[in-house]
């Protein structure tokens, strides 16, 4: 057989599976009318579980895997068709239209907000910056910022979520999803870590140094060059400071703020000891309600995907379809499943365009697990 017939098999071939193609693709949008109707996702995970191993027991051990990558290709394809007959004014959207018609104020000046720390944290200086007159209240943990906006106590919390060199504060995500709270605005500070100690004490004498975890990640190459100093962690840079004054010892230093030093009386005994001078941490501030303020320009998601082959890249590649901007992008094991995956994203977008509204509502109707963090604006 020369390479014309082989080539004319092949077209006769393609016109059959072109034909087929036709065929299940109307399938499945007699199959999602029947969704509709009764309210089911687009996404069925065990169906396509039960399509895909019935497709590699008929192919046989050679062409199982190249079966399998032509049927992930036609369920994708056939959800994306699915998902063109659903109607966009989805919940959230509408949650969405809410949040910003009924809102015509600018962000308030003043409110009660909650933090975490105490008096000269980071935190304090975030919130002193995002509201020009707030009243705070300071939470020894994380969790007590969110419980404070849970019961009503304070209309905002403030807390950190990612430092450029120590990364992301995993924590602070775990306690979204648990919460489902909303981020309504975002800063940008620069963080800048002394050596602070009790008046006339000097660097020499320091035996240990007392520090949150996350200020101790940012100076390991400081730390790394003093080895006789004992580090212990603290719940807080600002408590780690307060700690040093109220204490007696003359051998003992916190890593903590300018701010800090000043509040506390304490001496700076060595300047700007992070790694890099470059040093900032991002802050949101969470309310329980959506309330998405004019200007709002960035989007936060949280959101598992299945997890097979392209299904990243399949997300990625609508961001870039539509132009969006990711600014952050970062993964974390779900708890309890093994080599599942939450992804958190941050993209720039504007929420009130209709693409944005159809493509959060794809995600939040085609995804098992999917969360909408809200849409606000980072000052700096
Ligand atoms: O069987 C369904 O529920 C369908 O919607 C059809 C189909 C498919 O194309 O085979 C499409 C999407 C679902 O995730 C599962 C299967």
């Amino acid at each position: 057989m020369d390479i014309k017939d082989l080539r004319k098999e092949i077209n006769q071939i393609d016109g059959q599976l072109l034909k087929l193609f036709l065929k299940r693709m109307n399938a499945s949008a007699q199959i999602v009318k029947y969704k509709i109707q009764n309210e089911l996702p687009v996404f069925d995970r065990g169906r396509e579980r039960e399509v895909l191993n019935r497709v590699a027991e008929l192919a046989g051990t050679e062409m199982e895997a190249y079966s399998n990558r032509l049927f992930n290709t036609l369920l994708d394809l056939s959800r994306a068709y699915q998902n063109q007959f659903i109607p966009h004014n989805s919940r959230l959207v509408q949650d969405i239209q809410a949040a910003t018609c009924e809102l015509t104020q600018p962000f308030p000046s003043k409110a009660n907000v909650a933090c975490q720390g105490t008096e000269g944290s980071y935190s304090q200086q975030a919130g002193d910056k995002l509201f020009s007159l707030p009243k705070l209240l300071f939470f020894s943990d994380f969790e007590g910022v969110f419980q404070a906006v849970e019961k009503g106590l304070c209309e905002y919390g403030i807390l950190p979520v990612e430092n450029s060199l120590a990364g992301t504060v995993i924590p602070v995500y775990d306690l979204m999803e648990k919460y489902k709270f909303y981020i309504v605005r975002s800063i940008r500070l620069r963080i800048n870590h002394t050596v602070q100690a009790k008046k006339g004490v000097t660097l020499g004498d320091i035996h240990e140094i007392v520090s949150h975890e996350q200020a101790i990640r940012q100076c390991s190459e400081f730390l790394k060059s003093h080895p006789h100093i004992k580090v212990t962690l603290f719940s807080n840079t600002a408590a780690a400071a307060k700690y040093v004054a109220d204490s007696d010892r003359t051998d003992l230093a916190a890593i903590s703020s300018e701010a800090c030093a000043k509040l506390y009386n304490l001496d700076v005994l060595s300047d700007q000891i992070q790694n890099r001078d470059n040093n900032y941490t991002r802050f949101i501030c969470i309310s329980k309600n959506m309330k998405i303020y004019p200007g709002a320009n960035k989007i936060s998601l949280m959101l598992a995907l299945p997890h097979k082959p392209g299904s990243l890249y399949t997300l990625l590649a609508k961001f870039s379809a539509l132009g969006f901007n990711l600014t952050k992008l970062e993964s974390r094991p779900m708890p309890g499943k093994d080599f599942e995956f939450l992804f958190y994203f941050d993209f720039e977008a504007s929420i009130y365009s209709p693409e944005t509204g159809n493509l959060l509502s794809e995600l939040d109707r085609s995804l098992e697990k999917f969360m909408f963090l809200g849409s606000y604006s980072e000052v700096f």
